[in-house]
């Protein structure tokens, strides 16, 4: 007999004391002060039209933090970029099925925290000549630079690893080296700047060596499967296929996912890889790609001989077709995954071509899940609720209190070594699943 369980409840600040609450309450309008802060100082690298502009941009980034703060509710989207009518649409079909427009405190936490984003792009592009500014790009900036040292030693063994590569390695070697650069890029999730508010949060010690403290701390460890779906992916069609990688932050993690795209290629695991960035800036420290262009132009121009070789290299492999970057205005909208192929047929469709596809980070994570108020021992396969594009594999570090697949008793347990386990960042899970449910 099938049983037909409702899913569970969104994530809200309505439900006060949860992390989604202290969220709207007091970190989205710290970052929102953090934002005019930065705003305001460009007033002396730009001319008097310039200055206008960063004075109306200032001007609307204040009045939102006092729409969040006073709970107003949420209001059109006055720009005229290619997602306008698409956000716009959504904010009046849930006006009209809530019978009241949605606010910031009684809305889901999902789409209230990425509308906020939504709105500081639109106080952007309401400018004159500034439209195309992006308020994070020096913390950014800064957070990889802070990260220089960690990502020479990262990058030095990313060299070493393709020069064994080239000689000869086990399979058994070869699987060792995968579960090490899926790791790297796991943890490299901890180094996002929206959790801290924008604060400073680079990797400054070298990761390589902390990986074998950190595993007892990965929660879910689907690895070996992950293997397997590459390996059976290349023996059915005599070839290794196509890898996506849904990116999330600039700076040390995009380094870290770099590094894991190079070992796929290179050990012959991947034929292309496709990376999905943001098409605007979002959640402070997403890569978009400027991002990319400046990250790649930091490498090639490095002293140090691992980054400016792998720079050049990875500038060739974008050029040579081996390396693909796309930017579709879906990652940056209020929708969980499960409504993709509704709202993004055609991305769907090409996902679907992937022999697997890696989503990053906690807001993808929260995407997949619909960000609803699961209990942590609801299968995965059941958590998304019907979006399956290809196998897909979550690397995330906990930085938002929702987890599936976990075993009964385990949230317990984890609970009495860290109280606030499920947003600290330090525990993750390798995610996996091959099945529509
Ligand atoms: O960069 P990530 O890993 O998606 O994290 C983004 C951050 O934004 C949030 O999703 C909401 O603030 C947090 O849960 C998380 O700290
Ligand atoms: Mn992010």
């Amino acid at each position: 007999m099938e049983i037909n369980i409702l899913p569970p409840l969104p994530l809200s600040a309505s439900y006060e004391g949860t992390f989604a609450y202290y969220t709207i309450r007091d970190r989205l309008p710290a970052i929102l002060s953090k934002i005019a802060d930065t705003v305001f100082r460009k007033k002396n690298e730009t001319g008097e039209e310039g200055r206008e502009d960063l004075k109306s941009i200032v001007g609307r980034i204040s009045k939102l933090r006092n729409e969040l703060q006073t709970d107003k509710p949420l209001i059109q989207i006055e720009d005229t970029r290619s997602d306008t009518d698409v956000w716009n649409q959504e904010l009046h079909r849930r006006e009209i099925r809530a019978e009241a427009p949605p606010s910031w405190f009684k809305s889901p936490w999902l789409y209230v925290e990425c509308y906020m984003y939504r709105r500081v792009e639109e106080a952007v592009k309401m400018s004159k000549i500034l439209t195309t500014m992006d308020v994070f790009e020096e913390l950014k900036q800064s957070s990889f630079l802070d990260s220089q040292a960690a990502t020479i030693n990262l990058m030095m063994f990313l060299l070493e690893t393709v020069k064994k590569l080239q000689k000869d390695a086990s399979h058994q070697d070869l699987y060792k080296l995968f579960q090490c650069f899926v790791q790297v890029s796991l943890w490299g999730n901890k180094c996002d700047l929206s959790i801290s508010g924008g604060s400073d949060n680079a990797q400054t010690s070298p990761l390589i060596e902390q990986l074998h403290l950190l595993e007892d701390n990965i929660i879910i460890d689907d690895i070996a499967q992950v293997w397997q779906c590459l390996q059976d992916a290349k023996s059915k069609s005599g070839q290794p296929g196509r890898v996506d990688i849904v990116l999330d932050n600039a700076g040390f993690e995009c380094i870290t996912d770099l590094c894991l795209a190079e070992f796929l290629l290179s050990a012959n695991i991947a034929s292309s890889i496709h990376f999905h960035l943001k098409a605007m800036p979002w959640f402070v420290s997403d890569l978009t790609q400027s991002d990319w262009d400046w990250t790649i132009q930091k490498l090639c121009s490095s002293n140090n001989l691992a980054m400016s070789k792998f720079g050049s290299k990875w500038k060739q492999l974008v050029k040579n077709g081996s390396w693909v970057l796309h930017a579709d205005d879906f990652w940056t909208m209020p929708f969980s995954y499960s409504e993709m192929s509704h709202f993004a047929p055609e991305l769907y469709k090409q996902l679907g071509t992937s022999s697997i596809v890696f989503l990053k980070g906690d807001l993808n994570y929260r995407k997949l899940v619909g960000d609803l108020n699961w209990d942590t021992t609801t299968p995965f396969e059941v958590s998304l609720q019907g979006f399956h594009p290809a196998p897909l594999c979550s690397l995330r570090t906990l930085k938002a209190d929702v987890v599936v697949g976990l075993k009964p008793g385990r949230a317990k347990e984890i609970a009495t070594k860290e109280k606030d386990w499920m947003v600290t960042g330090n525990w993750a899970v390798i995610s996996f699943c091959s099945k529509v449910c």
